[in-house]
This record gives C-alpha cells, sequence and structure tokens, in this order.
C-alpha cells in the first residue's frame, strides 16, 4: 500500500490512528490500519461489508480496546482510556441507528447530552441554587440553538418517536454537538435517508465543518463522500489498502477488485 499522504500541510494533526489491530479470536477485524486526520477535515473511511471500518470506529470511540497499535488524539495516546474521558477530550460519535429516548421530548434528548454529571448538579442545587438555575437556562438555550441549527426546533417539544430516519440522524448531530466536540465519528449518516434530508444533513455537516471541527466519516454512499471528504481510507478484510482524494481512490483498481469481490 502507499503510505498515509496525512493531512493537508498546515492542518494540525488531530487524530492518528497508528497500526491499531483489532483481532477477535481467529479473526483479525483490523489488521495493521494507520491514518492520521488534519484539523477541519472531512476524512472518510469506505470499503465493502466486513472490512472493519465499524470496528476501527470503535477503536477510536474507545467502545473496544485495540489488540495492538496506538490511538492519539492532539498528540495524546489515548489507547487505554474509557470512552467517556475520550469524550471529555472532545471526541464525539453517532452512530449508524440512533436510538434517541422515545418518549422524551427533543429537548429532553439534546439536555441529556450534556457532559456535566447530574449528581454533581444535584449537590450544587443546595449551594448555589441560582447559578445552578443559570446553568439549566444557558444549557436549554444552547439545545435549542443546535436544535434550530439541525431545523429541528418546531419538533423541540414532540417526542422523539415522531421523528423520521433521516431526522433522527439530525437529532444525533444536536446531540453530539451539545458537548463542543473538536472531532466527530459519523457512522453512516445516509443510511435511510431519503433524498431532501440527505442534502439538508450533507448540508449541516458542511456548516459544521466550517466551524472548525473535524470529522471521520463512514459512508457506503460514494456520492456523498465525494462531495463532503478531502481525503478517503479504503479498508478491505481489515487492512488499508489505499489512501487519496476521492476522485483518486475511486479511480484505483484494488478498490473497484474489492467491491467486486465483496459483491
Ligand atoms: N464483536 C465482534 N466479535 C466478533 N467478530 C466481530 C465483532 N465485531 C466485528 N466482527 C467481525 O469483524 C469484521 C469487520 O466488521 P466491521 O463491522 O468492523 O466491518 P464494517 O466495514 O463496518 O462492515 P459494514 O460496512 O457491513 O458495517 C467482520 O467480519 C465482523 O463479523
Amino acid at each position: 500500500m502507499r503510505s498515509s499522504s496525512g493531512p493537508p500541510e498546515g492542518r494540525p494533526t488531530v487524530l492518528s490512528v497508528r497500526q491499531a489491530v483489532k483481532r477477535y479470536g481467529g479473526l483479525t477485524a483490523v489488521d495493521g490500519v494507520s491514518f492520521d486526520v488534519g484539523k477541519g477535515e472531512i476524512f472518510g473511511l469506505i470499503g465493502p461489508n466486513g472490512a472493519g471500518k465499524t470496528t476501527m470506529f470503535d477503536l477510536v470511540a474507545g467502545s473496544v480496546a485495540p489488540s495492538a497499535g496506538q490511538i492519539l488524539l492532539n498528540g495524546v495516546d489515548v489507547s487505554g482510556e474509557a470512552a467517556h474521558r475520550r469524550i471529555a477530550r472532545g471526541l464525539g460519535r453517532t452512530f449508524q441507528i440512533p436510538k434517541p429516548f422515545p418518549e422524551l421530548s427533543l429537548l429532553e434528548n439534546v439536555l441529556l447530552a450534556r457532559q456535566d454529571q447530574t449528581g454533581e448538579r444535584l449537590f450544587m442545587n443546595f449551594l448555589a441554587p441560582g447559578r445552578v438555575r443559570a446553568e439549566e437556562a444557558a444549557a436549554r438555550d444552547k439545545a435549542m440553538d443546535l436544535l434550530d441549527f439541525l431545523l429541528l426546533k418546531r419538533l423541540a417539544h414532540e417526542p422523539a418517536r415522531v421523528l423520521s430516519g433521516g431526522q433522527r440522524k439530525l437529532l444525533e448531530l444536536a446531540r453530539v454537538m451539545m458537548a463542543d466536540p473538536a472531532v466527530i465519528l459519523l457512522d453512516e449518516p445516509a443510511a435511510g435517508v431519503n433524498a431532501t434530508l440527505l442534502e439538508v444533513i450533507i448540508d449541516r455537516i458542511r456548516a459544521i465543518n466550517e466551524r472548525g471541527v473535524t470529522f471521520l466519516l463512514i459512508e457506503h454512499n460514494i456520492d456523498m463522500v465525494s462531495r463532503l471528504c478531502n481525503r478517503v481510507l479504503v479498508m478491505a478484510s481489515g487492512q488499508p489498502l489505499c489512501e487519496g482524494t476521492p476522485e483518486e481512490v475511486s479511480r484505483d483498481p484494488r478498490v473497484i477488485e474489492a467491491y467486486l469481490g465483496g459483491a
């Protein structure tokens, strides 16, 4: 494989994956994958089914521990850190199938994504009730602003169960933004989304990216990948196959073969 090209010049590296390996018994789901993502990039992770993309996300997010290799966030090795510690370091993640609390309102769902501890808030309620009230009001304003930004404000007080698949993806983005992430892992944002909402999602990802947020994106929708990503890593059978611009990788015969082989 051609060595990793690295982030475009002038962009500091925010996420580094170094020789990541994940074994499940006799199966190696991720087999020596390395890449660097620069600040403000939208970096795509693509490949046929079973290539190891979701496992790679799990390794970056900290929901599974690597068998070997390192994950660095802003130069700090977080390989041994739990997922919640990585969230506190500015790493956000959305899931392929978002599962909001169906009976809670959109606003309540977004508010639950706050990073401070409820227990701490309860304790502070006795000590400084005024401050707690002010913080609650600020969080509510922020959640409403995010719902507005993600075109869901008019549904803020509706239960999340009324949302379509695409709207759930937008709510998921609002939830992840509540923690002010510097890097967002987006798992198949286009899956199960109708064409109109897909345009909204693409537009909002761009708008979030323009605010300086870096994205790592898993997506099977190649049109979306081509429109959003500046660089792409193709994986197949757990291994890195090639890396480049979406245009470069789509012309690579190894990529075509990997997809046809998996079809
Ligand atoms: N917890 C697990 N235990 C055992 N095997 C697993 C586990 N998670 C993933 N695998 C296996 O690892 C391989 C890679 O799976 P993974 O879900 O990471 O691929 P993917 O590229 O995300 O696929 P898709 O595009 O279908 O979502 C597959 O063979 C899968 O069956």
